[in-house]
């Protein structure tokens, strides 16, 4: 019998690219890791072993190098529609139809200083000195193919709680019910988010401005967070996710994975201690996982489930 070669893609992932510039003492930097798959006319590279129409992964883990020195990386999502344009347009008799970029950028935060020395550019600052943002984590999805750009962008590992303002309560109860109803619980959740722009790259359509979208979304998201008053984190994703459609036209799809990290109110009583919703046992497995997307009327999700 015989058999098909079904869907087949292939790349270099994860390069690891930091990009360094020293235009003045006050230097600027992206630290991206940037994945690169391309799909196209690569029958013949699995069927009958000659490689005529296959571009390296060991090129394409040279673009992105080159890339970061010719272009500059601008935002993530500018650096991900060039090397993607690049790749379909400019491959050798068009053997790359569709070319998917993804990467994730790690945010650095400038070394705060009360010193006033004079290597010190600022009353404060240090130019070169960097501290790894313990927070989250940006991420782009940039797909090209020939015709059309799609630009999902999100982030992973923002970790927020609200220490009240959150109850649970109401909920099925059956014979295997063992949850106790909470009238003012803690809830935290560790974001993953995507959201897609409606940019799609025509011709004369402006680019919208990545970064400052990035910073606008992320705080809707927290803001929506911080005052929504929850009485289920499905309610909270809800909110979150209408908050960014509301306030940001560029963006017609929200998907969000929460984790419910799990707050448990510690039994105090054998110490002869009163536990008033003051001390628990942070869990930090098993939780519950919320997801959802939300997204305009008449717009087709396409973000797809995790
Ligand atoms: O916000 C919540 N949603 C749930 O669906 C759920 N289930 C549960 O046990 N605790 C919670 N909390």
């Amino acid at each position: 019998m015989a058999h098909v070669l079904g869907q087949n893609q292939y790349g270099k992932a994860e390069n690891r690219i930091v990009r360094v510039y020293r235009d003045s003492t006050r230097h600027e930097i992206k630290d991206l890791n940037v994945s690169v798959s391309l799909q196209g006319d690569f029958e013949d590279v699995h069927l009958t072993g000659s490689n005529a129409n296959c571009l390296p992964t060991d090129t394409t883990k040279n673009t992105v190098y080159a890339f970061a020195k010719e272009y500059g990386i601008e935002s993530a999502e500018a650096f991900g529609i060039t090397l993607a344009r690049h790749f379909v347009d400019n491959t050798e008799r068009g053997v790359v139809r569709s070319a998917r970029i993804r990467i994730e950028e790690y945010v650095w935060d400038r070394i705060k200083t009360p010193d006033n020395s004079a290597r010190f550019i600022g009353a404060d600052e240090v130019g070169h000195s960097f501290v790894r943002n313990g927070q989250e984590t940006r991420t782009t999805e940039v797909v090209y193919d020939g015709e059309t750009v799609q630009v999902i962008s999100g982030l992973k590992d923002l970790i927020v709680m609200n220490s009240t303002n959150s109850e649970f309560w109401g909920y099925i109860k059956d014979r295997y019910t063992t949850l106790q109803e909470a009238y003012d619980r803690i809830l935290a959740t560790q974001v993953t988010a995507r959201w897609k722009y409606g940019f799609s790259g025509k011709d004369g359509e402006a680019q919208p401005n990545w970064n400052r979208s990035y910073q606008h979304v992320r705080r809707h998201m927290l803001e929506a967070f911080a005052e929504t008053y929850s009485y289920s984190l499905q309610q909270t994703l809800h909110a979150m996710g209408t908050r960014v459609l509301n306030n940001r036209a560029e963006v017609d799809e929200v998907r969000l994975e929460l984790p419910n990290k799990h707050h448990f109110l510690v039994d105090l009583e054998p110490f002869g201690l009163k536990n008033e919703n003051e001390v628990y046992y942070a869990a930090d497995r098993m939780y519950g996982l919320i997801e959802g997307t939300v997204h305009r009327e008449g717009v087709v999700p396409v973000i797809p489930v995790a």
